[in-house]
C-alpha cells in the first residue's frame, strides 16, 4: 500500500511523510496537506465534480469513525476503492487522538464559525487550521460540495445514528440529502435552526457545503468499535466515492427532529436532574425540571413530545449542557 494511505498511523505518531505526493496503480493522487490532512484527487477523465469532506476525530477519545475512515483510506491506496470524487480526509483533533481524549484543553468543535478568534492554544490554532484546509478544499466553482462530520457519543442512544443539520437563514434542508442519510444508515435527523459554532456549521454556513455531525454510536477506545455498526454508512460512502450511489427520494423511517431549545450552561451552580446513565432521545414529561442554574434559573419542560441528546453538565461554563428536541415534519425541505 502506499505510505500515504497511512495517514492513521502517520498521524498518531506524529510524523510528516518524507513524500508528500502519491499516485496510486489508476493514476489517483493522494497529497499530503498537513498533519491528519490528505487531499485525493481522481484522474481528469474520471472526474464527476463532486467534492467530499471526510472528518473525524474532531474529538480524540471517537475512535469508530477515525477507524471508518482509515479503512476507506487504505482501499484508495491499494487501488481497491476507485474514486471519481475529490475528497478531503482530516483528523480533527491528533494530539487529542494520541491521548485518546475527547480534547486537551477546549472542545474543537466549539471553536468554528470566529470561535478560534477568541481563543489561544493548539485547539483554537487546529480550529483555523481546519477552517482553512476546507475553505481551500471548496474553493473550486461548479462543482457539488458536502461535508460529513464523523462522531460518536458519551452515552448510548435509544436511538443509535442520526444526523445533525445546520441551519442558515434563508436556505432550506434539501431532502435528497435526507434520503441520502436514510440509505447510509441513520435512524432519524435533527434539523437546526440557528447558526452554530460546530465544524459543520461553518462549512454549511459560510463555504455553501451540505453538511452533517453523523453520530455513530457510542464512543470505545481503538480497536474496541465491535458494537458501533457502521456497514451501511460505509458501503454508501464507497458509492459516493466511486461514483455509483443508487438514487434514492424516500425517507421511509426517518425520523425527524427539531431543536426546541439548548440548555446552556451559565456556572458552577449548574446542576442537571437527570441520572449518570441517560440515553439520548429519552423522553421527558411536561413539566419536569431538567435543570437549575445560578440567580434561581430553571428548565422545566414545556414542550409535548420532548426528549434530551447530550446532555452533559460537565461542560465550560457558557457551553451547550443539553439539546431538547421535539418531532418534526418534512413540511420545510427544499
Ligand atoms: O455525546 C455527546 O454529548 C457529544 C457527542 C458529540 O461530540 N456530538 C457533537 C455534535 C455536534 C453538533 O451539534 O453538530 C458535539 O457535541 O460536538
Ligand atoms: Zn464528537
Amino acid at each position: 500500500m502506499l505510505a500515504l494511505g497511512k495517514l492513521l498511523e502517520l498521524t498518531l505518531a506524529g510524523r510528516e511523510p518524507a513524500q508528500k505526493i502519491q499516485l496510486t496503480v489508476d493514476g489517483v493522487q493522494m497529497r499530503w496537506l498537513s498533519e491528519g490532512a490528505l487531499e485525493v484527487r481522481p484522474p481528469e477523465a474520471r472526474d464527476n465534480g463532486s467534492d467530499l469532506l471526510l472528518s473525524s476525530g474532531i474529538h480524540g477519545n471517537e475512535t469508530a469513525p477515525i477507524e471508518l475512515l482509515d479503512r476507506l483510506l487504505h482501499g484508495i491506496a491499494r487501488g481497491e476503492i476507485k474514486p471519481r470524487t475529490r475528497i478531503l480526509f482530516l483528523f480533527g483533533n491528533p494530539e487529542a487522538m494520541r491521548r485518546g481524549e475527547r480534547y486537551l484543553e477546549l472542545d474543537v468543535n466549539r471553536l468554528f464559525n470566529g470561535r478560534h478568534e477568541k481563543n489561544i492554544g493548539p485547539e483554537a490554532m487546529r480550529a483555523a487550521e481546519l477552517e482553512q484546509l476546507a475553505r481551500s478544499f471548496f474553493s473550486q466553482p461548479g462543482r457539488s460540495r458536502l461535508h460529513y462530520d464523523l462522531h460518536t457519543a458519551i452515552r448510548g442512544s435509544k436511538i443509535e445514528q442520526f444526523a445533525l443539520y445546520p441551519w442558515k437563514e434563508g436556505r432550506q434542508h434539501s431532502r435528497r440529502e435526507l434520503a441520502r442519510l436514510s440509505a447510509a444508515g441513520m435512524q432519524a435527523v435533527l434539523l437546526q435552526n440557528k447558526t452554530s459554532i460546530t465544524f459543520t456549521a461553518f462549512t454549511y454556513e459560510q463555504l455553501e457545503a451540505e453538511a452533517f455531525t453523523l453520530e455513530l454510536g457510542k464512543a470505545r477506545p481503538f480497536g474496541q468499535n465491535e458494537g458501533v455498526d457502521v456497514s451501511r454508512l460505509e458501503t454508501r460512502l464507497k458509492q459516493m466515492i466511486e461514483g455509483n450511489e443508487p438514487e434514492t427520494d424516500s425517507l421511509d423511517g426517518l425520523q425527524l427532529f427539531a431543536v426546541s431549545r439548548e440548555v446552556i450552561k451559565h456556572s458552577d451552580a449548574f446542576l442537571m436532574h437527570l441520572p449518570a446513565d441517560v440515553e439520548n432521545f429519552s423522553e421527558l414529561e411536561k413539566g419536569y425540571l431538567l435543570a437549575e442554574d445560578v440567580a434561581k434559573t430553571r428548565w422545566v419542560i414545556e414542550e409535548e413530545g420532548a426528549r434530551i441528546i447530550f446532555p452533559n453538565p460537565k461542560v465550560k461554563n457558557g457551553l451547550r449542557a443539553g439539546i431538547l428536541i421535539v418531532p418534526a415534519t418534512d413540511a420545510g425541505l427544499a
